[in-house]
């Protein structure tokens, strides 16, 4: 195959953060997608339906000229959520999901949640109007070691959530590992996951092996192999559970590369061109669409988008390896293969 026209994507996990550094980036994404879920680690973090609209409005404001783009806006769930906020936010349509960060357990999770029994009356009132609870799945304590966090979380924080909570809508993010994938495919369709462009290529030798390459630093931290492999089958299995979150997250190269480097990779530049290649590598290309374009929509029971993209197979595209910000240069994830699948918008 050297052609293939599908939906226009929607990007179920992006960072676009704020200012310089908002302006800089957003044309990346909004080039290739028509929506995405805005993350609300921003510092000061949303938190409320006002600071969600606020920001949804700065938002559109740094958007190309003539770019076609809707932001779908999440609020940071904090332990003082007020529950008749959320549910005002979601029934205006501004906001889609709530976004639940363990405090600490990853960059601006400060102001997350401690204890989990605060947010409880917040978790059932999404329950009962259908609101998705989109998770940073990782435990934080100390005695834990990180490569473990995820396995451990769906163990002693997510399923329990799960049983207290009938009916909640659950969005695992960023998965990393074989045991998030098993548990995805344990439950019925309230339960989701996304999967990073990153985490099909990348594992943690790729990290640490030859010295420390901070560019492939993320959070949840790439696992072994086997979980890499198992990443791409269930990304690959055309299961309406699994669907794009690239978790596209810049940071300048100044603090990424730095004694105490950021988590996250930027993956928004080059994003389709890797995954039309794993797809393809995978021996499934026409499963790409409904990663893509397809299951995420389902989720979160919103149309498919009309509007299609092309992406067509020839010599390697060349990306630019950093993107100049006002904020400072980001560097565009390596996927350390080269990229054949052109995207024509
Ligand atoms: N993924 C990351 O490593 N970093 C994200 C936060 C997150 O999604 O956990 C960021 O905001 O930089
Ligand atoms: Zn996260
Ligand atoms: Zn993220």
């Amino acid at each position: 195959m050297t052609k293939l026209t599908i939906r226009r994507p929607d990007d179920w996990h992006l960072h676009l953060r704020d200012g310089e550094m908002l302006k800089g980036i957003l044309p990346e994404t909004s080039r290739h997608f028509a929506r995405a879920i805005i993350m609300p680690n921003l510092v000061p973090p949303v938190v409320t339906g006002d600071q969600a609209a606020a920001y949804r409005d700065r938002i559109l404001a740094a958007l190309p000229e003539g770019a076609a783009f809707e932001p779908l806006m999440t609020l940071y769930l904090t332990e003082a959520t007020d529950p008749a906020d959320v549910a005002a936010a979601a029934a205006s349509g501004l906001v889609k999901a709530v976004k639940l960060y363990p405090a600490g357990a990853t960059t601006n999770s400060h102001s997350g949640v401690r204890d989990f029994d605060k947010v409880r009356p917040v978790l059932e009132r999404m329950a009962e109007i259908g609101l998705p609870l989109c998770l940073h799945g990782e435990v934080t304590d100390s005695d834990v070691d990180i490569f473990d966090r995820e396995a451990v979380f769906i163990d002693r924080v997510l399923d329990p959530i799960r049983r207290a909570t009938p009916g909640l809508r659950v969005v695992m993010e960023h998965i990393t590992t074989s045991d998030a994938v098993a548990y995805a495919r344990s439950a019925g369709d309230d339960l989701g996951a996304t999967i990073t462009t990153h985490h099909l290529v990348i594992n943690r030798n790729h990290i640490l092996v030859g010295g420390i390459k901070p560019h492939y630093y993320c959070l949840p931290v790439a696992k072994r192999e086997s979980h890499r492999l198992a990443l791409r089958e269930a990304a690959t299995s055309g299961e309406a559970r699994f669907f794009l979150g690239t978790d596209s997250a810049p940071h300048i190269d100044a603090l990424k590369e730095h004694a105490c480097g950021c988590a996250g990779c930027f993956t928004a530049t080059n994003t389709l061109s890797i995954l039309a290649e794993v797809f393809e590598q995978e021996g499934a290309l026409d499963r790409l669409e409904g990663f893509t374009s397809l299951n995420g929509p389902r989720f979160y029971r919103l149309p498919p988008n009309e509007a299609q993209i092309t992406l067509t197979r020839g010599a390697p595209v060349i990306y630019p390896d950093k993107i100049q910000t006002g904020a400072g240069p980001v560097t565009v994830f390596d996927p350390g293969f080269p990229l054949h699948w052109h995207v024509n918008n």
